[in-house]
């Protein structure tokens, strides 16, 4: 009632941890910031994180974005903890790594720390020539065969937003009242 996020934030507001993974060059910190500031940032690979604050309706989304080089994803399993909406990131564009994405997807959902959490595939760079489409991603991730968590596999394009307002949207209305 009289707590501070309630001053801040109105009573209304309810708070939530994102998390956003996948292999390198999948499009994590470009969507970051596409929804934080509206824009398409230039980005460098993640070494480490980046976290930012993004209100969507009634909620305060603590998204966290992790660096996906394969030597640092072991560094992944620090910011399992507390998640209530895991963002799995996907270069539908890059087709020799889709299977490489697969085992990492599962190797963390798989994973006590994100039992029952919400789960986004983001079928990311629509834009570009010989991307997977939504469809096709559904069947090489073989999602069909998840039933713990609730999924949904959404095409974007990070770098002019398409996509990104229905993410927000889903995970608002899929997530446990
Ligand atoms: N064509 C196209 N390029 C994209 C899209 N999304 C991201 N990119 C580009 O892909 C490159 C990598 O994007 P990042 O957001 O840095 O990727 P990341 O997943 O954060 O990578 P790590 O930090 O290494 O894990 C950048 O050059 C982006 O501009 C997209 O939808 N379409
Ligand atoms: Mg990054």
């Amino acid at each position: 009632m009289g707590s501070a996020f309630s001053k801040l934030f109105g009573p209304k507001h309810r708070e939530m941890r994102m998390l956003m993974l996948g292999l390198d060059n999948a499009g994590k910190t470009t969507i970051l910031y596409k929804l934080k500031l509206g824009k398409t940032e230039k980005t460098v690979p993640t070494v480490g994180f980046n976290v930012e604050t993004i209100k969507y309706k009634n909620l305060i989304m603590n998204t966290w974005d992790v660096g996906g080089q394969e030597r640092i994803r072991a560094l992944w399993r620090h910011y399992f903890s507390g998640t209530d909406a895991l963002i799995f990131v996907i270069d539908s564009a890059d087709r020799e790594r889709i299977e490489n994405a697969k085992k990492e997807l599962y190797r963390v959902i798989n994973d006590k720390e994100l039992k029952g959490c919400l789960l986004a595939v983001l079928a990311n760079k629509q834009d570009l020539e010989g991307a997977f489409k939504a469809k096709e991603i559904i069947e090489k991730l073989e999602l069909d065969s998840i039933s713990d968590h609730k999924w949904v596999v959404i095409p974007t394009i990070a770098i002019n937003g398409t996509g990104l307002t229905e993410v927000l949207s889903w995970i608002t209305s899929t997530l446990p009242k």
